[in-house]
Parts: C-alpha cells; structure tokens; sequence
C-alpha cells in the first residue's frame, strides 16, 4: 500500500491537473496487480492455455495478448515502426507502442488476467446455446440438448472434424425421431469444433461383412436411405447452424432443412486471400498460436471420390441454385463461401462470426415461441407437394451410390485418403 500512496504522489506531480481525478485509481489498480505478482510459472502456464484455446478470440484481443506478451517479456517497444502497408506488423507495433512504459511485472499480469478471462467465456461461446438442462444421455456420437422449445443436436465427433460413422447415422435418426415426438418447437443440427462435419465417414467402407464389398455397398446404401428419408419426412421445422465447413452429405442435406444459418468468417478470410495478404494473415494468425475456427465452407467432392449426389441434392440443389451452379458443385466440386452460398440460396443468412452463435441462438428462441402447430402445419403445407418426389429421387440416388461404391474411381479415393495421399 506504501508503495501505491508512493506512486500515486508521483503520478499526481508528474500529471497535468486534467488528469489528476483519474490517475489514482489507475495505478492504485496498477500497483494492486502488480502486488499480486503473476509467477513466470503463471505466465507460461497461460501461454499455453493460449495455445489451446479452441475458438479465435478475435484480432482485437489477440492484438492485446500479443502486446502484453512483448511487454513482459522485453519491456516497453522500441522497435522502428512498419510502414503504413505492412498492415499486420503497424498493428501489433501499434498495440505494443501503446503499453508505453508498463512494467514488464504488471503487463504479464495483465496477460495471465486477460486469458483466464477468455477461457471460460470461449469454452462456452461457442457451442452452449440453448442450454443443458435437458440433456439426452445415450448418445455416443452426439450431444443431444432441449431447452427453450428448441432440440440441439450436435455432432460431437470434434478430433474427426464431426466424419459421420455408421453410428453416428443410426444415432441422428434416433436423435430426429426423439426430437419429432418431444415438445419442442424446433430442431437445430450443428457440430461441436472447428467443423460443421467432414461428411461421411471414409472409414465405413472398410469393415467388410462375410458377403463382401457387394453386401457392404448395399448395407450402406439401405442405411442411407433411410438416413435421408428422416430428413424428407422431418415434420417440424429444422434448422442448420453451420459452424465450420461442411463436406458430402452433411451439405447435400441442407437442402432438406427449413433454414440454414452460418457466420461470415469465411468472406472475411478469403477477401484477405483474394486481396494478395493471403501470407499475412497465416503470420498473423499463426504469431499468436490460437488455434483458428475454419472458414464455414460447402463442398461437395464426389467426382473426386469417384461418388455420386446424395441427399436429394440432384434434385434440391438445381431447383435452389440454378442447374448450372448445381453443376459446378455436385459434379466438378467447386467448394463455396458462405456468402457464395448464401447467393446461391443454399444458405439463408450469414451473420458477423464475432456475434453468429448469439444472433442465431436469439433468433431460433424467438422462432420457438411462435404457435406450435401452425409452424408444423406450414411446414406440411410447404413439404407435402415434394413429398414422394423427394423419395423417389433418394431412391434413385442411392441405387446408383451402390454401383459407385464397388467402382474402381471410388475404391481408390477412399483408399487415397486412408493411407493419407489425398486430401480435400
Ligand atoms: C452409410 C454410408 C453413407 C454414405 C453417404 C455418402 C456421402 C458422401 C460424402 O459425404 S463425400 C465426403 C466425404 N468426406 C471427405 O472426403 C472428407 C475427407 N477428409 C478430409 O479431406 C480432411 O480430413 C478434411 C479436409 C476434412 C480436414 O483436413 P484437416 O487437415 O484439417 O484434418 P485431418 O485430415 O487431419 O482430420 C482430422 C482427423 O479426422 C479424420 N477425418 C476427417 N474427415 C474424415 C472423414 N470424412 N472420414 C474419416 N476420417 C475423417 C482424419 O482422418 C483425421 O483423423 P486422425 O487424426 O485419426 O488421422
């Protein structure tokens, strides 16, 4: 406290009068911190808790953990400053120039408080919403929650970006079938990590039944079937939060869905790409270690898979976009932005990611407030028309998926990606 009434008296010597009001609490704040003194354990500690955050923290804060970091660790910036066009470097320059001459004690606490701060808020941020008092258990390959008049289920296969097993097939048909009889109102999909989901699982081709490939490629094209007829015969409204890339079937169903909502991180990304910083914001990004949410991209490889559309989308995907767009997508895999997909219709509406999870979440709650059966009732009015034809075309789609399946293109896709010679 001596040592806070000291600074104080200097600071108020030191300050023009303006100034003097607010200057005690300052560092009185300061000089409290400071006593608190964060270790170099406690500093490299929250270091690495940085590293291991699982959502962006956005620019703004990771400008200000770059500069706390720099401040405590080599003292007040005394580097030239970057030039007006070396964006990235002005703005860390500036952020450190702006510690001026705090401690290096008082900035690595600053940091330590200012990631234990991020840490529970992001935990939750992204995927709490509604909230868990009503959790199904039972569920090996997701997370099912009701509140608020709204059925969350969340793909929670995070470490294989959200791939979807024979089990997890079996589990969201399980899941939608709950979710139809509950009292909810409405029903949202979404995927717990940094992607929506990587689509089918390539793994399901591998575990051959004694009838062999011919029984496994029609085990496969039942399954899926009868996967997709959950979703054409859906009777409540269902709705997509598409919270990181979407591949393969997990796109081809959204145009099954009522609505499909999705952030714009993605336009923002690859306006920087297109704009020549593409290598800036890799260094940017990376200087800070955190690990990234990926862009919400739509893709839909099958020629390269050596596939064929699923999901209705040979039919869905012409009548939302045009043929032509279809095209490109389902048969030369053009992967879109979610702006892009937005334009094309595939895609409702594309928030602001700093504030996606909150918009959407507000928005669903208020949707689950309106008339239970009027919503189901309109839902029926829209769909019924489709109806057979949606069957009809999931039929047809998975008859020619089980040819594809024994074909030479689609055996060495698969055999490609498990021995890891390709990616997308
Ligand atoms: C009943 C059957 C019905 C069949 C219906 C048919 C549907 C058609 C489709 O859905 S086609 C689309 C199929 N999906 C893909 O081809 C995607 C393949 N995956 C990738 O290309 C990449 O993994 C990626 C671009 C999605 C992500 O790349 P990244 O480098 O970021 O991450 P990793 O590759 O290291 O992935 C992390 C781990 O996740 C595993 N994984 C990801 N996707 C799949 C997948 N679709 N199938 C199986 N496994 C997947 C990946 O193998 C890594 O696992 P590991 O850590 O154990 O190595």
């Amino acid at each position: 406290m001596a040592m806070a009434y000291l600074a104080w008296r200097l600071a108020r010597r030191s300050c023009p009068s303006s100034l003097q009001v607010t200057s005690f609490p300052v560092v009185q704040l300061h000089m409290n911190r400071t006593a608190m003194r964060a270790s170099q354990k406690d500093f490299e500690n929250s270091m690495n808790q940085v590293k291991l955050l699982k959502k962006d923290p956005g620019n703004e804060v990771k400008l200000k953990l770059y500069a706390l970091y720099k401040q405590a660790t080599e003292g007040p910036c005394n580097m030239p400053k970057p030039g007006v066009f070396d964006l990235i470097n002005k703005a860390k320059w500036d952020a450190w120039n702006a510690l001026g001459s705090l401690p290096k004690e008082a900035a690595r606490q600053n940091y330590v408080d200012l990631v234990s701060s991020l840490s529970p808020s992001l935990e939750s941020s992204s995927q709490v919403e509604p909230g868990t008092d009503r959790k199904s258990t039972g569920f090996e390959t997701l997370v099912v929650t009701s509140e608020d008049g709204i059925t969350k289920i969340m793909f929670n296969r995070p470490k294989k970006k959200n791939a979807i097993n024979t089990e997890m097939y079996h589990e969201i048909m399980r899941a939608l079938k709950a979710a139809s009889k509950d009292d909810s109102i409405i029903t949202v999909l979404t995927g717990n990590g940094d992607y929506y989901s990587s689509g089918n699982d390539l793994t399901n081709f591998t575990d051959i039944p004694p009838g062999g490939v011919e029984e496994k490629a029609k085990n496969n094209a039942v399954l899926l079937r009868e996967f997709v007829g959950c979703f054409i015969d859906f009777p409540k409204p269902l709705i997509a939060v598409v919270n990181g890339p979407a591949v393969g079937i997990s796109v081809t169903l959204l145009g099954l869905f009522d609505a499909v909502y999705a952030s714009d991180r993605v336009s923002q990304l690859l306006e920087s790409k297109r704009s020549g910083k593409q290598r800036e914001m890799r260094a940017f990004e990376s200087s800070f270690s955190v690990a990234s949410h990926k862009q919400a991209t739509f893709h839909t490889p099958f020629s390269h898979l050596g596939q064929s559309p699923e999901g209705c989308s040979s039919y869905t995907f012409p009548k939302i976009m045009s043929p032509a767009k279809a095209t490109e997508m389902l048969i030369f895999g053009k992967k879109l932005t979610a702006g892009e997909a937005c334009a094309q219709g595939l895609v409702t509406e594309v928030f602001p990611d700093s504030t996606f999870q909150k918009e959407v979440w507000t928005r669903l709650k208020a949707f689950a407030k309106l008339p239970p059966n009027a919503l189901r009732i309109s839902k029926e009015v829209i769909r019924k028309r489709e109806r057979e034809k949606l069957h009809a075309v999931n039929a047809e789609e998975c008859n020619v998926l089980q040819g594809r399946w024994l074909s030479d293109e689609c055996t060495n896709a698969v055999v490609n990606f498990l021995s890891r010679k390709s990616k997308l």
